[in-house]
């Protein structure tokens, strides 16, 4: 069928109509570009709506490329759906969604509250590139500003295809796709030939995973079923990577973690030290900001009278930060390893308490009501839910505390429209809201939020 393209949705596709039927079912096509004209080929139809791919692009957008990564085209293996986008123009199809999941889960309260802040533009504010892709866009080299966005990811999850050879599942699909190529991998991963040597793959069956991790500091690991394997293919005892973050921003030089190579690390190379940044400061600077240190902008005093509450604390990437600055720090993470990692990383640091558990409504009052002898309730609340958000019964919960600022770290924009809908009608004010692109050629982005409590 032929469609008309037209403006990007959560999710990675455009919202388009049929050219000989325009009134008829909207459908969701992936590896389009607003404005063009394409032959698709449907992958599945509901009721409203239907699903399809790009077979062909009949008129095509000044931002179409080549695509940076070919295996993840129609038909192809999913988690790189943009890659066929010039990546200015990915920036700008996020911010798109950004500001339709505001305005259409969010609500008028917080399109109203976004429009509110200096930034905003059109609904929503910029997605802005990471130091790295800001600095190959710009390179004089054509080559060079092409593999923009490559090679950035620190961990790399593949499935055995039935011929033995290494992939990843297709596009809501079960099946696993061999690949010749890992583009979006850090070199470290690439320069490992994890889909041409037959070294790790030995012994597994169609089906089981292989995970490559590449830490900041030391030799890349390679977990493959259940052997680990170091980047020689040979099998090692280490179980374990250290993780280097650079937070001299802050005034708090380099900070050390050391975790469990299947543990969560956020997995853009520039992720940590760019969240690290912002999400202290956000939490603790004196006035409410989301951008993070600027040049001159100098170290961050420390708050010895603060109390933050920290929740989906994972293996204590911001509890560590955190507890160097602030005066008390409590964490709750429900992954088990996770916590065992954030107390190896944080052993020294008397300041703070990291309890292990699910973040519920409860678990939030319990955490963060009492804090110490005054059992003062908490100043300040970090959260950095999972891609599905926090939800409204623990962002009540959180306000019931009622920190006078809270930090929020959302992965998703619809959560975090959802997320933010809570916080406003509950009698906090958005401060500032930025959103990064921790993940080039994909739909997915990173945004940070500060609200502050409503003076009453
Ligand atoms: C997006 S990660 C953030 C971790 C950390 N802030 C970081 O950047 O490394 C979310 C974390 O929430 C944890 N998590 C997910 N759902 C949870 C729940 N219901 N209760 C407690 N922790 C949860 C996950 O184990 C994961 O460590």
């Amino acid at each position: 069928m032929v469609l008309k393209v037209g403006a990007p949705a959560h999710g990675g596709h455009c919202v388009s109509r049929l050219e000989q039927d325009p009134t008829g079912p909207v459908v969701f096509v992936r590896h389009a570009l607003p404005g063009e004209t394409v032959r698709a080929r449907v992958t599945s139809r509901g009721a409203r709506s239907w699903r399809a791919e790009t077979t062909e692009v009949l008129t095509a957008s000044p931002d179409r490329v080549a695509p940076a990564w070919d295996q993840a085209g129609a038909g192809g293996v999913g988690g790189g759906e943009l890659s066929h986008v010039a990546l200015p123009a990915q920036r700008t199809w996020k911010r798109w969604v950004l500001a339709d999941c505001l305005r259409r889960i969010g609500g008028p309260e917080v399109v109203e509250a976004v429009a509110d802040l200096p930034q905003a533009q059109g609904g929503s504010v910029l997605v802005k590139a990471l130091p790295s892709e800001a600095q190959a866009e710009t390179a004089p080299s054509p080559q060079e500003r092409a593999r923009a966005g490559t090679g950035t990811r620190t961990r790399i999850s593949l499935a055995v295809a039935p011929d033995g050879r290494l992939g990843m599942h297709g596009f809501r699909s079960q099946e696993v796709l061999a690949l010749h190529d890992l583009p979006l991998a850090v070199p470290e991963i690439q320069a490992l030939g994890l889909t041409e040597r037959a070294c790790w793959r030995r012994g597994l069956r169609p089906g089981d995973t292989v995970r490559a991790v590449a830490p900041s500091a030391g030799e890349p690991l390679v977990l493959a079923g259940r052997q680990v394997l170091n980047a020689q293919g040979r099998p090692t005892p280490r179980r374990r990577v250290d993780e280097v973050v650079d937070a001299s921003g802050l005034g708090l030089g380099r900070l050390r973690y050391n975790l469990h190579a299947d543990g969560f690390w956020q997995v853009h190379r520039q992720a940590p030290q760019v969240l690290v940044d912002r999400v202290v400061r956000a939490a603790l600077a004196e006035r409410p900001t989301a951008v993070g240190s600027r040049e001159g902008a100098g170290s961050l005093p420390a708050s010895p009278g603060t109390k933050v509450l920290e929740l989906y604390a994972g293996a204590g990437l911001f509890t560590l930060p955190l507890s160097l600055l602030a005066g008390q720090v409590r964490s709750l993470e429900g992954a088990q390893t996770a916590v065992h990692d954030a107390r190896r990383n944080l052993h020294e640091q008397a300041s703070a308490r990291l309890f292990a558990g699910r973040v519920t409504a409860r678990s939030v009052a319990g955490v963060g009501g009492a804090f110490g002898d005054g059992q003062e309730a908490a100043d300040v609340v970090v959260l950095d839910p999972p891609r599905a958000g926090a939800g409204r019964e623990v962002v009540e919960a959180v306000c019931a505390l009622g920190p006078r600022r809270v930090v929020l770290v959302a992965c998703d924009p619809a959560a975090l429209a959802r997320d933010l809908g809570t916080f406003l009608r509950r009698g906090y004010r958005l401060r500032d809201l930025s959103a990064l692109d921790l993940f080039p050629h994909t739909h997915h982005f990173e945004t940070v939020a500060v609200l502050e409590r409503e003076a009453s």
